[in-house]
């Protein structure tokens, strides 16, 4: 008589990198079902696809809270998010159901730091605004005033969160000539040495740099973080960067500071909500640069990416050491 084998399923909640589905498939050890498209999976074919799966290969854009573990049900042993962040997630929750979750830090430090340089140049030096001069006629031509920025040599810049980021993009604003950098977050950081960093009050790094740039985790205590009273110490001539998560940020005192000449400019890759509406206010805005979130959009870092959120989901399922899990 045979006894019927226990199938071990697994749901993908968008098309990811063929990296990780190879790894997925060579495994052999689970069927995977895939929500096989760009956009996202509408919440009620994530329910439904997640049913009974034993585990959940998601992303930042998926909100995993307690319907859809409920959903879920018992099987559910691992879930293994595309990111470094896990906002998305309700973590007391999947805590007390004693489910495991991978993630994806350090692979994409490097690509998500190139961005926030090329973002904060692209920001001070009004890149893209430049870019629609040339492209409608308004470069009539070299002028001394025109289209004037800021920039990096002599400054002070101020980092909001000196993590694996936050220390990636010090290492690369430094040679720049930043005359001085600041730091602010939960602790001093023995490796801030390392780009002459100083541990400062917030209020001190907002009202001393001339780069204030955003990259720590969304927690209860950053959110919200960057208000109206945050804008206000800032200098008027100061460039504002985020690239960790829109909530971070207070987008209606956001507006009022870019629209007032309270600070100079700001650039976002992160919004609330994503994607931003086209007629947000932020949009209407010259000395405001808003990406779609693409800090780690490099082809080589979202297959690799793709290969550590397989390798953490197959761990899950076979309860060996995840190579990136997340303790909490
Ligand atoms: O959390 C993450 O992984 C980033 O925001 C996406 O690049």
């Amino acid at each position: 008589m045979h006894t019927a084998q226990k199938i071990t399923k697994v749901f993908i909640t968008r098309r990811i990198p063929q990296e990780g589905l190879k790894i997925l498939s060579q495994a052999g050890v689970c069927k995977v079902s895939l929500w096989d498209s760009d956009e996202p999976v509408p919440r009620a074919e994530l329910l439904k696809g997640v049913a009974g799966a034993h585990g959940l290969l998601c992303l930042l854009s998926d909100k995993i809270d307690t319907e859809v573990l409920d959903a879920a049900g018992p099987n559910l042993k691992v879930i293994s998010t595309l990111s470094v962040g896990f906002d998305h997630m309700a973590m007391d929750e999947i805590k007390k159901r004693g489910v495991r979750v991978g993630y994806t830090p350090d692979v994409l430090t490097d690509a998500t730091a190139e961005l926030t340089v090329a973002l904060l140049l692209a920001t001070a030096r009004r890149l893209p605004e430049g870019v629609v001069e040339v492209i409608n006629g308004g470069w009539s031509t070299w002028k001394p005033l025109w289209l004037c920025g800021y920039g990096l040599s002599g400054s002070t810049v101020g980092v909001i969160g000196l993590g694996r980021i936050g220390m990636a993009i010090a290492r690369r604003l430094k040679p720049f000539g930043v005359k001085k950098l600041l730091y602010s977050g939960r602790t001093a950081k023995s490796n801030a040495a390392e780009v002459e960093g100083e541990y400062v009050p917030l209020d001190t790094l907002v009202s001393e740099s001339d780069f204030v740039v955003v990259s720590c985790a969304l927690t209860p205590d950053t959110q919200g973080l960057c208000n109206k009273d945050f804008f206000c110490k800032m200098k008027n001539t100061a460039v504002f960067i985020n690239t960790s998560r829109g909530a971070v940020v207070n987008q209606e005192d956001l507006y009022q500071a870019l629209s007032s000449g309270q600070i100079a400019c700001a650039g976002l890759d992160v919004t609330t909500p994503e994607p931003l509406p086209t007629d947000h206010p932020l949009l209407t805005l010259k000395n405001c640069v808003v990406l779609p979130h693409i800090g780690s959009a490099t082809y080589s870092t979202r297959g690799i990416m793709a290969e550590l959120s397989a390798n953490n989901l197959l761990a899950g399922l076979q309860g060996t050491d995840m190579p990136s899990e997340l303790k909490f």
